[in-house]
């Protein structure tokens, strides 16, 4: 694990100058998070949600089904992505992600070294590495090559148990100091989302204020439109 300083854990100038000055960064965009369980009707849910608004990326996050499972339902979602140049993310299994050809793969503390998945992946796959609350892990992933650090929980949320709590502010710093994309994950809705906007997160990942929206999973994604400017 690399010992970073205070300083350079601080905004130095020359900690900034030497890991990349702030440059440019697109608009906010949306980063939409599976449910945790699916049924084959779901292609049909996420098509009008990819068609409502702006989406970067759909992140396939079944939990309590087996790798065989997930590749049968993952195939129609994979081709609605794809139609729409969205990226498709697997979480958790860099095997799975190889296996379905994957745009990328979200790898949490315990899923795994994102220096194997890039071996396993190639260059162009987008490897994103769970950050928590920590300066340490997100600059960690940083120099093992991450695509991108996901920051959470911002929020409570009940589709994951969470441990961590982040600050808008850690979002500030990652990126007046690093290139590398950031998300911010854990509760989020177009209700609270603009303090996290506004600090410089690069991606919402956004669960059940998408598909549990009462109006459609469609509308939960057009709510977010004003607060992405
Ligand atoms: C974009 C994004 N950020 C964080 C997570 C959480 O990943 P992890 O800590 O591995 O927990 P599980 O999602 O696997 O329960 C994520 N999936 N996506
Ligand atoms: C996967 C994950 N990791 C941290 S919070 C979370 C859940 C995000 O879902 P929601 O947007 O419903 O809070
Ligand atoms: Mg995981």
């Amino acid at each position: 694990m690399t010992d970073f300083t205070d300083d350079e854990l601080a905004l130095d100038p020359d900690f900034a100058a030497q890991f990349g000055e702030p440059g440019f960064r697109p608009a906010c965009q949306l980063y939409l998070i599976s449910p945790p369980v699916i049924d084959e009707g779901f292609g049909d849910i996420l098509a009008a949600a990819l068609d409502a608004g702006r989406v970067a990326a759909f992140q396939l996050r079944l939990k309590g089904i087996d790798d065989h499972a997930i590749a049968r339902l993952a195939e129609p979602l994979q081709k609605i992505c794809a139609e729409r140049e969205v990226a498709f993310i697997i979480n958790d299994s860099m095997g799975l992600a190889k296996r379905l050809g994957a745009d990328g793969v979200h790898l949490g503390q315990g899923d795994g070294d994102p220096r194997e998945a890039r071996k396993l992946l190639g260059p162009k796959a987008q490897i994103g590495v769970t950050c928590h609350d920590s300066r340490h892990l997100a600059m960690e992933a940083g120099e093992a090559g991450a695509d991108y650090v996901a920051f959470g929980a911002f929020y409570p949320t009940t589709t994951k148990e969470t441990t961590h709590r982040a600050d808008p502010s850690l979002l500030g710093w990652w990126t007046t100091v690093f290139e590398i994309p950031c998300v911010a994950i854990g509760g989020i809705t177009a209700e609270n989302a603009r303090p996290l906007v506004e600090a410089g997160a690069d991606f919402l990942a956004v669960s059940s204020a998408v598909w549990g929206n009462p109006d459609g999973a469609a509308a939960g994604v057009a709510a977010f439109a004003a607060v992405l400017g």
